[in-house]
């Protein structure tokens, strides 16, 4: 049984439907992620979830309760992370983490999560002197300090560096490995192509997309990519006439290509036939990158065009950029 339903879910500001009839279900033990553009209405859905916005229609239930209506009982199984902007600054670790314990009937015991969170060395240090990774990891707590079914985490590795996020990475898996259910809005593709088992793409106010990552990639357009520099030029009717071709790019002498297996097979043939030696060939993946950009909207969504420019990315290394808004 899910243990979040959402439910043709509105809500509008002025008149305006910012959440348009989101609706998903959030299995337990999943590490659920909410992806979108800037503005999309993610946190907005979520704080519906959490009860801390009321919805104008639709349905919201965790564990089958109404966060608005049930919201201490929600509260007891829903942990959300704290803004870090309402912790006093002067407050230590271990003072926040006894506080927000108190707020709890039956609390988590703060020691072992304070050493799983490797928090144990910094316990009287004060708020304002920690790391942006060490607040994060304190807002973590926090929202586990009720012992909670559930955790919302919203943007918990936006401005931490990359060290400190795959830490944070960590973290969430081991969170999970403890049975609890994660609902994880992020920017981060990478991020969520990583952590979460679901993903919902949210896009102005609607589901554009809900999948496993691996399935989402597997809609984008051109999934495989296949780029060489071949010793020879190569006719271009030969490449135009590929089979299952999404698009075609030439720069600086390399030629990329992006399609489907089918495609990388024929390209192969071809170079065997026409006795061209392809140097540096490579074969990648789509990312979760070009599978969001296939989906929303407002980056010139599905196509050829679209995808050309993309193919190059895919060579990147490991990077961790955030979505264009
Ligand atoms: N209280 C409010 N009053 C008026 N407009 C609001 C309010 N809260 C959010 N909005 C607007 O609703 C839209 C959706 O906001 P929301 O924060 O849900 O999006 P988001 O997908 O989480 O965006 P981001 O990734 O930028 O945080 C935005 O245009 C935002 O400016």
């Amino acid at each position: 049984m899910p243990v979040i339903e959402v439910t043709d879910l509105r809500k509008s500001y002025g008149g305006r439907p910012v959440v348009d009839g989101v609706s998903f279900a959030v299995e337990e033990g999943e590490i659920f992620g909410v992806l979108g553009p800037n503005g999309a209405g993610k946190t907005t859905t979520v704080e519906c979830v959490e009860g801390l916005r009321v919805p104008d229609s639709g349905r919201v239930r965790v564990t089958g309760l109404d966060p608005v209506a049930d919201h201490e009982q929600v509260a007891r199984v829903l942990g959300a992370q704290l803004q870090l902007s309402e912790l006093q600054a002067k407050l230590t670790v271990r003072e926040a983490l006894e506080l927000y314990a108190a707020f709890y009937p039956r609390p988590a015991d703060w020691r072992p999560l304070a050493e799983r969170l490797g928090l144990a060395p910094h316990l009287d240090s004060r708020f304002g002197k920690l790391s942006g990774g060490q607040k994060q990891r304190l807002s973590i707590a926090l929202a586990l300090i009720g012992d909670p079914r559930i955790v919302v985490l919203d943007e918990l590795t936006t401005g931490l560096d990359p060290r400190a996020r795959r830490d944070t990475w960590e973290l969430i898996e081991d969170i999970r490995a403890n049975g609890v259910t994660v609902l994880l809005v992020t920017h981060f593709m990478e991020e969520a192509q990583r952590l979460c088992d679901r993903i919902a793409v949210i896009d102005k106010g609607r589901v554009a997309a809900l999948d496993t990552p691996a399935g989402l990639i597997r809609r984008s357009a051109g999934a495989t990519v296949i780029s060489f520099t071949p010793s020879a030029p190569l006719d271009d009717r030969d490449l135009n006439g590929l089979p299952a071709l999404v698009s075609i790019e030439h720069r600086d002498g390399r030629v990329t290509l992006s399609g489907t297996d089918e495609t990388v097979n024929a390209v192969i043939t071809l170079l065997a036939r026409t006795h061209v030696t392809a140097h540096q060939l490579r074969v990648t993946d789509a990312t979760l990158d070009d599978a969001f950009l296939d989906l929303t909207e407002e980056n010139g969504g599905a196509g050829p065009t679209g995808a050309t420019e993309r193919a190059n990315t895919t060579d990147r290394p490991d990077t961790t950029e955030e979505v264009p808004a």
